[in-house]
């Protein structure tokens, strides 16, 4: 007798939307999380004509992705990626094959090894200097310091001097350029429900008008880049080595250690209790030092906890990067899964899963959560995943944590913090943007004082 094939619980559906329409009205990753409460952490949606796995909890994400990382490691084709990533040929959105192996290897060994990592650190140190300085003389005038826009400038000067050999300095044109990159690359295209008449729609809806002037713009960008480091390569000084990785450094690495930065402040702000104990520690751990240097960075125990609680809390790519299945597979449950099935993993339900996290409550910042807890943000454990899981995984996750820790431990040590006249702590608001990666939607504006060092 022939079986009927088993598959993972879903929401009903309605024609032709399927269940897309249970995304609309908030972010996707809110609306999954709230879909995933009513119907458990491995749901197969109907989104439009395109069956998607979706994973909220880490024992149903541990489950699949052991023993199954690579059929799990595909990207999907989604629309507006083809167009920002010249049709796949970056990192990030390539599909899973020798090409994505060659050019993530390549990243990995020139730019993102502990080793070159390491080797940054001048770059870095003068970066967070200029940051500091910046807001010093601003506080000067009582001015209110916008720090998502130089959190954005610090990440951006940074990865630009690394990866390209120069940084196009404060360039307010270029963050706008890159807000826009996202909001295509997060928002609902739909292109990547129905393939086969959305591109049509596209036309009309004004997404592609969009995307061509994005891209044209990006391309413009990229050229200035690639042109100036031909230039470069002639009157490079002996010693020095640069490698172009142009598009996939400045949209994958800046947005989200900046997006962090913000929200890391915000959350301090929120809780004073909590902002002074992470500044009593790096007073004490640098005291008498001008700034906090990288050496200082390992004592800094309860500052990374802070760090660890705020990616939990705003994981910045909080439905990591789509994958699509390899292969067909059986997975947990014994459901049978096609090759090409669509997969989200929702790695702030997983984040906020109160059977893990319920010491304190899953809403409530705690960094102390951590004290007794072994839980890492590296991978490994699968019930704190901002970074994802497994060979698809975010290969900057280094280069990334240690100028977050550089930059709030600075922030931190040589500037005291407060809210601009008229506003309590209860007006800071934790409200989402939408795009790929989640900034905190009104930027952060705080009056800073310098401490006498
Ligand atoms: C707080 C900072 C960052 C966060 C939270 C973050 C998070 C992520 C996530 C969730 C993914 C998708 C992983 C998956 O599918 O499992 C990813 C991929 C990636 N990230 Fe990051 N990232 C950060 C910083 C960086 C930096 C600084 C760089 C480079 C300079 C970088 C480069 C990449 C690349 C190239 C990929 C694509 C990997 C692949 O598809 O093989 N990221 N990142």
């Amino acid at each position: 007798m022939h079986q009927q094939k088993k598959n993972p619980p879903s929401p009903r559906k309605l024609p032709i939307l399927g269940n897309l329409h249970q995304l609309f009205g908030d972010l996707p990753h809110s609306s999954l999380h709230k879909l995933a409460k009513e119907h458990g952490p491995l749901m197969l949606l109907q989104l439009g004509s395109i069956p998607t796995l979706v994973i909220s909890s880490a024992n149903v994400a541990r489950e699949i992705f052991k023993p199954h990382d690579l059929i799990f490691s595909g990207r999907p084709e989604l629309y507006s990626a083809k167009r920002l990533s010249y049709e796949f040929n970056d990192i990030s959105f390539a599909p899973y094959g020798e090409y994505w192996r060659e050019v993530r290897k390549i990243a990995i060994l020139e730019l993102l090894s502990a080793k070159r990592v390491n080797s940054f650190s001048t770059v870095r140190n003068e970066e967070v200097n200029i940051v500091i300085n910046t807001i010093t003389r601003s506080s000067s005038s009582n001015t209110t310091i916008n720090l998502s826009e130089l959190m954005l400038s610090l990440a951006n000067n940074v990865i630009c001097r690394v990866a390209y050999g120069k940084k196009f300095d404060g360039e307010a044109k270029n963050y706008e350029i890159l807000k826009e990159t996202q909001r295509l690359l997060g928002e609902l295209n739909v292109a990547d429900f129905y393939p086969w008449f959305g591109w049509f729609l596209n036309k009309v809806n004004g997404v592609d008008t969009r995307l061509e002037k994005n891209f044209k713009e990006l391309d413009e960008f990229y050229d200035e880049v690639i042109q100036e480091h031909i230039g470069s390569i002639t009157t490079r000084r002996e010693g020095e080595h640069h490698e172009d990785f142009v598009d996939d450094m400045f949209i994958a690495g800046s947005d989200t250690s900046a997006a962090t930065l913000v929200w890391i402040m915000t959350e301090l702000m929120k809780n004073p209790s909590t902002m002074k104990k992470a500044q009593d520690e790096v007073k004490e751990v640098a005291k008498g030092k001008k700034r906090v240097e990288e050496n200082d960075l390992p004592k800094l125990k309860y500052l990374k906890m802070v760090i660890k609680e705020t990616l939990r809390l705003h994981p910045p790519v909080p439905l990591l990067v789509p994958r699509l299945t390899t292969a067909p597979c059986t997975i947990i449950g014994g459901y049978e899964i096609p090759a090409k099935t669509r997969v989200f993993i929702n790695a702030k339900a997983i984040a906020m899963d109160p059977n893990v996290w319920h010491t304190p409550n899953p809403n409530v910042f705690k960094p102390e959560r951590f004290l007794n807890s072994s839980i890492e943000y590296k991978g490994q454990d699968f019930e704190l995943i901002p970074f994802g899981v497994g060979r698809r995984g975010c290969p900057g996750l280094g280069f990334a944590v240690l100028l977050i820790e550089l930059a709030l431990a600075n922030l931190l040590y040589c500037l005291d913090w407060s809210l601009p006249k008229e506003m309590t702590r209860d007006d800071i608001d934790i409200v989402e943007a939408v795009g790929l990666t989640t900034h905190k939607k009104n930027p952060l504006c705080l009056l800073a004082a310098p401490r006498s060092l």
